[in-house]
């Protein structure tokens, strides 16, 4: 039976980590992190992220200015109130909550946040910069992922990593923050030839291919560690249930180390957005980064 990896409480250590760095911070130097959270539309799951992030936010102390705008919202209007948050000095992170609404732009919307507010790490400045192992913002489900493998295993070199989706949200730069950690990455996707091969050879597999419980326990290598980033809701016995993209039962008799669907990547995603958001008022106000939040 595999250890489970218990993100709920590793998010809640890092929350610790980032309260204890904002209280100095408003000691010390009297600056108080902030986070804007711009939704645009009422979808109910989205409500209910932007909620948790909001608490969150005020509970390690750094202040949330949430701005919910209507679905029909037209992009003038959202690029305007960027354009403002980007000017707002006591604005350090800005994350607009994605999907958006059909007739708007997700690509030009997202880069149009100032690079150094981006705590989302979308930007294509953000992007080219960790592709080329500069300073960046780092996307927050990957990282959070990144820490939890290092925590884990200590040193990933030499490692072979098999990441199963290609999304520039996850797949991509989980696969760059992988590089980093000089394991050998392998990017599997849906037109992938014999995936349960590649898969098996993974000692590192991190699943984000959105397809609910679709790692089954034959494609693991004994003792890998599984890192399943897919949250899907899905109808069992009458009852909405909430899924990964691993078939935890079946992956879990044959992985090492696995993480669950709840309790796994989703809460470190949170927790990461606000090591993020603290990364991005020290650099702005050149100040020292915190130590262990970072890629
Ligand atoms: N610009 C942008 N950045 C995001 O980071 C972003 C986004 N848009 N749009 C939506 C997705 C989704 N997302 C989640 C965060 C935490 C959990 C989470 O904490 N999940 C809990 C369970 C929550 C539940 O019960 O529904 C868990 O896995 O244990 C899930 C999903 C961030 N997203």
């Amino acid at each position: 039976m595999a250890k489970i990896i218990d993100g709920k409480a590793f998010a809640a250590r890092v929350r610790e980590q980032v309260a204890a760095h904002v209280a100095r911070l408003k000691e010390e130097n009297g600056l108080v992190p902030g986070l804007a959270v711009v939704l645009v539309g009422e979808d109910p799951a989205s409500q209910v992220y932007v909620g948790a992030k909001g608490k969150q936010t005020v509970e390690v102390g750094m202040n949330s200015y949430e701005h919910k705008l209507s679905a029909d919202t037209d992009e003038a209007t959202l690029l305007s109130l960027i354009d403002k948050l980007n000017n707002d000095p006591a604005v350090h992170g800005i994350l607009v909550q994605l999907p958006l609404p059909g007739h708007l732009d997700s690509d030009l919307v997202i880069n149009s946040i100032n690079p150094a507010k981006d705590v989302d790490g979308f930007h294509i400045s953000n992007v080219g910069l960790l592709g080329t192992g500069q300073k960046a913002m780092v996307p927050c489900t990957p990282l959070g992922c990144l820490m939890m493998l290092r925590d884990h295993h200590g040193s990933l070199s030499g490692m072979n990593a098999v990441v199963v989706g290609r999304s520039n949200i996850v797949g991509k730069p989980m696969a760059q923050l992988l590089l980093g950690d000089s394991c050998t990455v392998t990017i599997a996707h849906s037109r992938t030839k014999d995936l349960t091969a590649v898969c098996r050879g993974a000692d590192i597999l991190v699943a984000a291919v959105g397809r609910p419980e679709m790692i089954t326990g034959d494609m693991v290598k004994p003792g890998a560690t599984v890192i399943d980033v897919g949250i899907n809701r899905i109808e069992r016995d009458g009852k909405t249930k909430l899924v990964g993209d691993v078939d935890f039962a079946s992956a879990s008799a044959v992985a090492g180390a696995i993480t669950p669907v709840p309790g796994g990547v989703g809460p470190m995603t949170i927790a990461c957005l606000l090591a993020n958001t603290l990364t991005a008022a020290c650099r702005a106000n050149g100040l020292a980064e915190p130590k262990g939040l970072t890629a």
